[in-house]
């Protein structure tokens, strides 16, 4: 127990207390302010959007989705879940040439945005890669398991269609011209998350990934068990996204919120810890590309809504990150420029 009152430092990559097994949360591991509607959230009635018919988003500001109909097919998520265990459930010394706390790598592994270095550790692990273009990245993903790249390639390939549409429904519902952006999403970014929360001794006390929103346009979500929960605005409350077989999440991320000029509001979320269920998650978020400055386009501007938010990259978000914690004020809230109502 020596160790519980250790400072971040002790838990540096490769040495976190979940990659240990350490039967108790050590103190900066602690997610600040408790929270007692963690792990007795309401359940959230999520909407779906159903691909197989027309869909008209008109008049929504907030998109938590489920996609059903999506046209992916069963054995292929079941195949990337697999190989995305198999990964997570490597040992630590074989995942070890991945890992790293430089977030501008495109492929790492890892457990909090920076091991031993963030000021509140995440009680996960983690292994990000970029993935579109495919023929781009894939070369640099881990060879083993031995049909990753065949399983996993399959399943980005057939998401980034996904968001392509989900993409086009977006621009659609805010009147932007269809095709508005279809070369920039075209050859944008994707970049898959594969996730895993191995049980937690504490749960009340630690969480997967403190609150935050995505910098990127959409985020296309699987989770094999509980633990997502979204922040209702209105009433400033987490409910827990329940898992729904074979759908697809689709959260709003920052990008979306800039491109409509706020018609849209990115989706605050965080993962909660169980003691006995291991949870995995494969989240693909999607964006424009690295180096592509995004800002409200004018069609979006009103007379109630000049262009509210500051220009932005993706590279510049990584920047952002690799000076900041997640819990030192959001990269979204800095781009917001004061006007008023
Ligand atoms: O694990 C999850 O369900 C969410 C992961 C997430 O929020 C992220 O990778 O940004
Ligand atoms: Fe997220």
């Amino acid at each position: 127990m020596a160790e519980k009152n250790n400072s971040c430092s002790s838990f540096s990559m490769g040495k976190s207390a979940q990659e240990r097994g350490l039967p108790y949360v050590p103190k900066c591991y602690k997610a600040q302010p408790f929270d007692g509607s963690k792990t007795d959230a309401h359940v959230f009635d999520v909407p779906t959007i159903d691909m197989a018919g027309i869909q008209d988003l008109t008049g929504r500001s907030v998109i938590v989705d489920q996609i059903v109909n999506h046209g992916i097919e069963e054995a292929t998520i079941e195949g990337a879940l697999s190989v995305a265990s198999g990964f997570l459930n490597l040992t630590t010394e074989e995942k070890a040439k991945y890992m790293s706390n430089d977030v501008h790598k495109p492929v790492r592994y890892g457990t909090s945005i920076k091991d031993g270095v963030d000021k509140v550790q995440f009680w996960r692990i983690f292994l990000k890669h970029y993935s579109h273009p495919l023929n781009q990245w894939i070369h640099m993903w881990p060879d083993s398991p031995l049909d990753y790249k065949e399983k996993m390639g399959k399943y980005v390939s057939e998401l980034e269609m996904v968001a392509q549409k989900t993409a086009r429904l977006i621009t659609d519902s805010v009147g932007l011209w269809p095709t508005y952006l279809k070369k920039e999403i075209d050859n944008g970014m994707q970049v898959m998350a594969v996730t895993g929360s191995p049980p937690c001794p504490e749960p009340e006390l630690a969480l997967g990934h403190p609150a935050h929103s995505d910098y990127c346009g959409l985020t296309l979500l699987l989770q094999d068990s509980p633990g997502l929960q979204i922040l209702d605005s209105d009433t400033n409350t987490w409910m827990l996204v329940p898992v729904v077989q074979g759908a697809l999440q689709v959260l709003v991320g920052d990008q979306v919120e800039v491109l409509t000029n706020g018609r849209y509001k990115s989706v605050v979320h965080r993962v909660v810890l169980s003691s006995n269920q291991p949870r995995i998650s494969i989240a693909g978020l999607h964006s424009l590309g690295m180096d592509v400055q995004v800002q409200p386009p004018p069609e979006m501007a009103d007379a109630h809504r000049l262009g509210r938010y500051r220009q932005s990259s993706f590279h510049d978000f990584l920047d952002f990150i690799s000076k900041n914690d997640l819990g030192q004020g959001s990269f979204l809230d800095m781009l917001k420029i004061d006007q008023p109502n």
